[in-house]
């Protein structure tokens, strides 16, 4: 799913590299800039300031933070938690009119986002991407409200807890083939971790035979609506996100507005195509499947098959990429932390033996492999920003005022190496997350033990989904490989990441994966899912 991670570095491109469809004639351009940016900030400053704002570094009049902006244009979690540090858990900055409150503690965040959440539930609008594009109608990016209440408990029917319990058969037979996958091209293994991720959401969501590439036709057309979506949603590359008010010109004026209500039409009828094969018989149905629940819960929820095809269609985006990032970070912490990789093989060892691969009904003993789980997703999170949420009302909170309209940032990264909750926080220790006795912990605040997936009534729809996958391919990888440093290259950099504007990964880094013993393949060959 498209997020707001790059927010900030992409507030440059308003000046830089604008790609508008709605541009002025060179020689009026500056003044008219400068008399919109004037109208634009006195439109959405805060009217009636009564607390002070939330600290934060200085700002500048209309033009809030924009200076700023080379500094946080990059990674922009990172200077937030040094920002942190200065002026505290709560960070007020302003681009442009445009306030944007940084919460850096996981208190802060449960307090506004899960104790206030009528405030705290609705997106930023982004008139391109989620109105035009997507219509609307995109669960992850709909605002507050009736529909996005309708989509999300149809998601819930579908991705629950109990629900996710009968994508199980699936996520086993595409742990067992990324273990093939490995075995037959180690040196290939991201590209099989983020095939096998693509591989998995789109069995569950539409039953689909397993993927046998990246460049499946299926996969390129979702792609091609998710690039769509994240160019729309970076700012500055619409002028009418900048200024809401060239929306209400009609389509024949605005080439932006003619060629987005085509390209959502385009991808309504993609996703509905998705939908009706499997309405029809065109995918195998035998398998539960997302899109199966949906369509079951079209009449009691009223909703129309538009609805329904782009709630199974949002899916892809959000769950492919997402899970393939954390595989990385676990492949990562592997070859940088052999100790806790022997701890882990140890306890797969004993408890489901060489002769056979893991299963889900091994997840009860196995707390160190459900602990690393929760260490993968704390150590180098994927979406270090979360999904960015909007003020409906103004606020106060520990004193201070929070605009109506702010944009509020949850900086996970600050979360997980929070010195108060986590002892030597930039180590991997998945220990942090049992008892002294062996049992299960979850630190304050945290859902599941984690804050990867977001906070209050719009975390994550498909965490449930998103462990079960973890657990299942982190603990068949540990059954099957060792993982060691490239002999070649050396060590990875634990910090060099990549933002993909998607989600933020380990930069790309060689190692070694070899099988553990000469009977993976006989017992891979055995495995009666696939
Ligand atoms: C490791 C994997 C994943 C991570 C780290 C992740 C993370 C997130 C985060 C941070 C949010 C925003 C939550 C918020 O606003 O507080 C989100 C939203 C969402 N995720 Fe995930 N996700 C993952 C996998 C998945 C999967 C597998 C699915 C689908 C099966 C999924 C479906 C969704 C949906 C539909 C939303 C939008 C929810 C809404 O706006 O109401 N995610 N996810």
């Amino acid at each position: 799913m498209s997020n707001f991670t790059s927010f900030s570095a992409t507030l440059n491109s308003v000046w830089s590299e604008s790609t508008s469809d709605f541009t002025f004639p060179a020689s009026v351009s500056l003044s008219l800039l400068s008399l919109l940016v004037i109208v634009a900030y006195w439109i959405q400053s805060p009217s009636k300031v009564k607390d002070p704002l939330p600290p934060g570094p200085p700002r500048l009049p209309l033009l809030g933070n924009l200076f700023q902006l080379g500094e946080i244009s990059k990674f922009p979690w990172l200077k937030f938690t040094e920002w942190s540090k200065q002026y505290g858990p709560i960070i007020y900055l302003n681009m442009l009119g445009q306030p944007v409150v940084v919460l850096n503690t996981a208190q802060a965040a449960f307090d506004l986002l899960d104790q206030r959440g009528t405030n705290y539930t609705d997106r930023p609008k982004l008139i391109m991407a989620a109105e035009i594009l997507a219509g609307n109608i995109h669960v992850g990016f709909v605002p507050h409200g009736p529909l996005w209440r309708k989509l999300r408990k149809a998601a819930h029917m579908g991705l629950n807890l109990h629900a996710a319990e009968a994508y199980f058969p699936i996520q086993e037979r595409e742990a067992t083939l990324l273990v093939k996958s490995v075995l037959e091209n180690p040196s290939d293994w991201d590209n099989h971790l983020q095939k096998s991720a693509a591989s998995t959401i789109l069995s569950i969501v539409y039953g689909t035979e397993p993927l046998k590439s990246r460049e499946d036709p299926i996969v390129l057309r979702i792609n091609h609506f998710m690039e769509r979506m994240l160019k729309a949603a970076l700012p500055g590359n619409y002028m009418v996100d900048m200024f809401p008010v060239l929306n209400k010109l009609p389509p024949w004026l605005a080439k932006f507005k003619r060629e987005g209500m085509a390209a959502h039409k385009d991808f309504t009828a993609m996703f509905s195509e998705f939908l009706q094969g499997v309405k029809g018989d065109k995918f195998d149905t035998s398998n539960p499947t997302f899109s199966a629940t949906v369509i079951k819960q079209q009449q009691p929820l009223e909703m129309s098959e538009k609805e329904a095809a782009w709630l199974a269609g949002a899916m892809f985006g959000a769950g492919s990429d997402t899970t393939g990032a954390a595989l990385a970070v676990f492949t990562l912490a592997m070859i940088l932390y052999p100790d806790v990789l022997k701890k882990a093989q140890a306890e797969v060892d004993s408890v489901v033996g060489r002769d056979r691969l893991p299963t889900f009904a091994d997840r009860d003993q196995l707390p160190y492999i459900r602990a690393l789980v929760k260490e993968v997703l704390r150590w180098k999170p994927i979406t270090p920003l979360g999904l960015a949420r909007r003020a409906v009302e103004d606020d106060v909170y520990q004193g201070y005022f929070i605009p109506a309209g702010s944009i509020v940032m949850t900086n996970v990264w600050a979360m997980n190496l929070d010195t108060d909750i986590y002892e030597n926080p930039t180590e991997f220790v998945p220990e942090r997350y049992l008892t002294p006795d062996g049992r299960d912990y979850n630190p304050q605040h945290t859902r599941g033990g984690t804050h990867a997936y977001g906070f209050g009534r719009r975390i994550c729809a498909g965490m449930n989904v998103a462990n079960n996958s973890l657990f299942i391919d982190i603990s068949r990888l540990l059954w099957a490989f060792n993982f060691t440093p490239s002999t070649k290259t050396g060590l990875p950099s634990p910090d060099a990441q990549i933002d993909t504007g998607v989600v933020v990964r380990p930069a790309p880094f060689e190692c070694e994966i070899t099988p553990r013993a000469p009977n993976v393949q006989a017992i891979l060959d055995m495995a009666n899912e696939v």
